[in-house]
């Protein structure tokens, strides 16, 4: 047997007895092969033995292990529930129960899993209801998770016994089967990983730390990103992404346009966890367009900051038409953005691609309900640019800790365009494929009609903001 216990020579004697007749080959490479396996055998087992241990890097963030886990993660996180369903059935004690909220159902998260045999919730700090897995549960989660990389598994059990159980009591209460993943509590929807990566220890304690004593909850968002497609959106919402004190709600909710007969809770459901010093931000970029949002978004939260990107409407309108020229066969512009009036060619603004960009018209109707002052609007072309600066000006006027510098920006010369590199990951991370796609030319009197269109609506806004953009390309002037 080999126990360890004996010297180099009667292991490597033991070696060569062991193989000897099975296999062919030099002594030497056999000799090695062997060494690499025990090699590999102790890494396998010494990796195991980690497990239901915290890891002290991790440099993927949960999105990104959704992204790239796709719809298996699904099924595993699935898996997950159940396993934190028995896990939290288990643990309870007969007698015990769970406290019914007096509250409007804010405090819920923080209330049921803080009370504990002692009956003292207040002073339980969320580090000691770190539960520990039985060997049963180690491994029905390496089960579930078991083509991911350690690093990857070493995540999801961290994230799963540290924040899970203790901050989402709905997954005593929700079966997997049969929902809409849209409707999936916080955890369970990939889209709201983002922000457990940044609670999750991977902060230097000078960039971030949640307040002490409290369990993350959804929360409505503080800031909301109103508009514009096509305007840059996606960029900002990911770099603001990268923000310790910021969390955003990573798919396009649309509560405000489509989804407002769900109800309050449901908007609030769609939000990722966050801490008291964190800002909820979500971004629907329609919501400009529908001055009905602007009555519910003030009726929600009248202080609410409202963020709106814009860009030059004439780029904008070339992305959109761009981005659909495969499927409309690549048919020319002026047939799909111009229509026949008295014989002449002009701009059809009642299509909707063409309206997105008469943004001083939607901004008015905005500004009906909120000051000029709760608004922060940047220009799209600026951010492509210099995101830096841009960044930074946000960072200003959400009132949170400058944080992000030229460090979590590189410029990707293939594609052309800043990507990031947020504090946790070690690697730089550019937008989709379909962000920053060349567009089609422009045919120049098409250019021309199109840039007279948006004139008076560009100087309107620039004057309703007190400054201009630099938007009106040399040759339509
Ligand atoms: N860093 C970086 N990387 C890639 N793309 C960037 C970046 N910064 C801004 N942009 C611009 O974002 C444009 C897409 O805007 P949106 O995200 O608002 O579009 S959408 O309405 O949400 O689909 C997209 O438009 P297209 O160039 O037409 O693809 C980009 O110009």
């Amino acid at each position: 047997m080999l126990d360890g216990s004996g010297s180099e020579g009667s292991m490597r004697s033991w070696i060569s007895h062991t193989i000897r007749g099975r296999v062919r080959g030099p002594k030497w490479l056999v000799t090695a092969s062997v060494c690499a396996l025990l090699v590999l055998s102790f890494y396998h087992w010494s990796s195991l033995r980690r497990h239901g241990r915290y890891a002290s890097t991790f440099v993927a963030r949960p999105r990104d292990v959704s992204e790239l886990a796709g719809d298996s993660l699904n099924t595993r996180l699935e898996l997950l529930g159940q396993t934190a369903r028995g896990r939290a059935e288990r643990t309870r004690s007969p007698n015990e129960e769970v406290q019914p909220s007096e509250s409007d159902g804010e405090d819920d998260v923080v209330q049921t899993f803080l009370v504990d045999s002692s009956g003292d919730s207040q002073s339980v700090h969320p580090e000691n209801q770190v539960v520990q897995l039985t060997s049963a549960q180690e491994r029905a989660l390496d089960t579930a998770m078991d083509d991911m990389s350690d690093t990857k598994r070493e995540l999801m059990h961290r994230l799963f016994e540290k924040y899970v159980l203790p901050a989402t009591p709905e997954l005593l209460e929700w079966t997997p089967k049969g929902h809409d993943p849209q409707d999936r509590p916080g955890y369970f929807r990939p889209g709201n990983w983002d922000w457990t990566m940044k609670n999750a220890g991977e902060y230097d304690p000078d960039l971030y730390s949640p307040p002490p004593s409290e369990l993350p909850k959804q929360r409505f968002p503080q800031a909301i990103m109103i508009g514009s497609g096509h305007c840059g959106t996606r960029a900002l919402l990911d770099f603001l992404q990268m923000h310790p004190n910021i969390v955003v709600a990573h798919s396009e909710v649309h509560f405000f346009d489509d989804f407002f007969h769900k109800g309050m809770d449901w908007y609030r459901g769609q939000m990722p966890y966050s801490f008291s010093n964190q800002i909820t931000l979500e971004k629907s970029p329609s919501y400009v367009m529908v001055p009905q949002a602007a009555k519910e978004v003030y009726a929600m939260d009248k202080k609410v900051k409202l963020l709106m990107v814009v860009k030059d409407p004439v780029v904008t309108l070339m992305s959109a038409f761009s981005r659909r020229a495969p499927s409309s066969g690549n048919r020319p512009i002026h047939y799909t953005f111009l229509k026949l009036e008295n014989g002449k060619r002009v701009v059809n603004s009642e299509l909707y691609s063409v309206a997105r960009g008469m943004y001083s018209v939607h901004l008015k109707n905005w500004l009906k309900y909120f000051p000029l002052s709760q608004f922060h609007v940047l220009d799209g072309g600026a951010l492509v640019k210099e995101p830096v600066h841009q960044i930074q000006t946000v960072e200003r006027f959400l009132e949170i800790p400058p944080r992000l510098t030229s460090k979590n920006f590189l410029f990707n010369e293939t594609k052309g365009f800043y990507c990031m590199k947020p504090f946790t990951m070690h690697q730089p991370k550019c937008l989709g494929k379909n962000k920053g796609r060349p567009h089609v030319p422009l045919d120049p009197e098409v250019k021309k009609l199109l840039y007279d269109f948006y004139r008076p609506y560009n100087q309107e806004l620039f004057s309703i903001l007190g400054k201009t953009f630099d938007w009106e390309p040399k040759d339509t002037v």
